[in-house]
């Protein structure tokens, strides 16, 4: 048989999608834009069951997304109250008070070590962020990264969105970094895209599913539901969040926990009106460490969502709740908490037979470094890559598993990382948290990092989507594992790195001058008049 003849295979073409949550309105919309009337999606969705929609932060790749679908940012951001995040801020990870920024810029080199190395060396301050990143500084100074007219920000390193949109992120992982990412509210953004998909033809059922048929090799033939009956298809997608109805319970496929390295299992999340024009929108999440977890705030164009995510080993609901309302203040009296258990780890396969889990039914760490929507992002691309033919493919079906099973291990490593290299131990939380087991392979690389700052050979070598400086910043940043400098670093004149920071320093202060806030960016974008 030649090549060719493979090509006059058909392709299943029915795919259903059971969940309308994030991930299952960017899987519809995504399926749509990238292959139109040449495959049919249906959508089913309960009114009963609700989402976990709390105000949501993502990576910056999520561009390429809303690229994909052809979606501007003045199209999208106002319907779905969204700003702009240059940075994560950890707070209080050390000691009460201090702060330290993971932004999306790219570390500079000079003399062919980056400059963290430099710093350690004989940094100008104590603050490894601000001496080598722009956006340390911007984020402390509250600024947006477009002016009023629309443009960014622009300095050598930062990448002003010149780099070619491709199908896949993973493409775009190296010399370049896109300077922000997102926040908005994850229950806008799935009615957003269901409305985009049900333009394009996606069939939206809203009823519950009951049952889930399957042949006698076990394959899907329907699902079941309260109301519509039968629903046939060919590819299922299972969205429905940490049920995993279809992968999980239907097919039985077991789930792997991450919780001996990650503990913390539960969430109470508020949302919390305000008045964003008097109070400033950050462009940061914020991190906060507390004493059994840490409290997230992401700033959105009219309120701001606050949640605790805590290890119900260590904190009980009630507790948590009342240490949230404390931190949020009175703004929330009104506010109703929201308590949510958490499922951390991932399905042993994501994609079995003709089923495949996106979302947190495929798996999820925690939410620091908002990784959820990143996951469904790359899910999805890589669905799209390995999209099955009549075949079925089990060697397609492995890659797509290796993929997307890699890119959870990566993260979950990543934010081992911040537990075991955070500073504080004031409660037993943190104590125990510097001696938890780590993933296999990460006792190894730990050590690496301690002589040689993390670099594309030491770290998870799967792609996972985050770069050698992320964990240079987390290892600087969180102080709890001492680090060094290369001897050649020590040897040299490190004169080219002086002139480096202050380099840095010079930008930082021109561009706090130049940039706006990003509530008069946002009101001028919802005026429709930048630019
Ligand atoms: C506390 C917390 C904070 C988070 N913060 C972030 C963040 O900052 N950034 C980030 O990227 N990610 C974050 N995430 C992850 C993110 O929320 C999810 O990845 C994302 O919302 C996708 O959820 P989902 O669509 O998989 O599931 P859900 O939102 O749970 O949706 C499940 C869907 O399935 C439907 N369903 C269930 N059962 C049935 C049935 N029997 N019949 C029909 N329909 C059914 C439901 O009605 C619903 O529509 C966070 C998660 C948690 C828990
Ligand atoms: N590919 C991701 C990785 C990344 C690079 N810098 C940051 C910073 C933060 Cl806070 C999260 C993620 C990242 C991306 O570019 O979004």
């Amino acid at each position: 048989m030649n090549a060719g003849a493979d090509v006059t295979r058909t392709i299943p073409d029915r795919v259903v999608v059971v969940g309308g949550g994030t991930a299952g309105w960017m899987t519809a919309s995504y399926l749509k834009a990238a292959f139109g009337h040449r495959v049919s999606v249906t959508v089913v969705e309960s009114s009963r069951i609700g989402t976990i929609g709390v105000g949501e932060a993502t990576f910056s790749d999520i561009r390429h997304f809303f690229e994909f679908l052809d979606l501007k940012e003045e199209d999208w951001m106002p319907a779905c109250n969204a700003t702009y995040k240059l940075a994560v801020r950890f707070q209080d990870w050390r000691r009460p008070g201090h702060h330290f920024y993971h932004p999306f810029e790219k570390l500079p080199s000079v003399g062919g070590f980056p400059l963290t190395d430099w710093w350690l060396r004989n940094g100008p301050t104590e603050r490894f962020d601000a001496d080598c990143f722009v956006l340390a500084s911007l984020c402390d100074a509250e600024r947006s990264p477009r002016r009023l007219d629309g443009s960014l920000l622009d300095r050598g390193a930062i990448d002003g969105g010149s780099t070619p949109m491709g199908l896949t992120m993973s493409e775009h992982q190296g010399a370049t970094q896109f300077p922000y990412a997102y926040h908005f509210e994850a229950a806008l953004l799935a009615k957003y895209l269901c409305q985009y998909a049900v333009d394009r033809g996606v069939r939206h059922v809203v009823d519950d599913v009951e049952d889930v048929l399957l042949d006698q090799r076990g394959w899907i033939t329907s699902v079941r539901g309260k109301e519509s009956g039968e629903i046939h298809g060919d590819l299922f997608v299972d969205c429905t969040g940490f049920k995993g109805l279809l992968l999980n319970k239907a097919l039985e496929v077991p789930f792997v926990s991450y919780q001996e390295s990650l503990p913390n299992d539960s969430a109470v999340a508020l949302q919390v009106p305000l008045d964003m024009r008097e109070r400033g929108i950050p462009p940061y999440t914020q991190a906060t460490a507390q004493e059994a977890g840490w409290i997230w705030t992401i700033p959105l164009f009219g309120r701001i969502g606050t949640g605790y995510v805590y290890a119900s080993d260590y904190c009980a609901p009630d507790e948590a709740e009342r240490v949230l309302r404390e931190f949020a203040g009175p703004a929330a009296a009104d506010a109703e908490a929201n308590h949510i258990r958490m499922r951390i780890g991932r399905s042993a396969e994501s994609w079995v037979r003709n089923c495949v889990a996106i979302g947190l039914s495929s798996g999820f760490v925690e939410p620091l470094e908002s990784t959820g929507i990143f996951f469904i992002h790359h899910a999805i691309e890589q669905l799209v890559k390995h999209f099955p033919d009549a075949g079925w493919s089990e060697h397609n079906r492995g890659m797509y598993n290796s993929a997307v099973g890699n890119v959870m291990d990566g993260v979950r490593e990543f934010l081992t990382l911040h537990y075991l290299a955070a500073e504080r131990s004031d409660t037993q939380y943190w104590r125990d948290a510097a001696h938890r087991p780590m993933p296999d392979g990460m006792a190894e690389r730990l050590e690496r990092w301690k002589v040689q700052l993390p670099d594309t050979e030491n770290i998870f070598p799967y792609y996972h989507g985050l770069p050698p400086y992320s964990y240079m910043c987390i290892l600087l940043g969180m102080g709890g594992i001492a680090t060094s400098y290369p001897p050649a670093v020590g040897l040299s004149d490190d004169t080219a790195a002086q002139k480096e920071f202050a380099a840095i320093r010079g930008r930082a202060g021109h561009l706090i001058e130049s940039l706006p806030n990003q509530y008069d960016y946002f009101a001028q974008m919802r005026k429709g008049s930048l630019r």
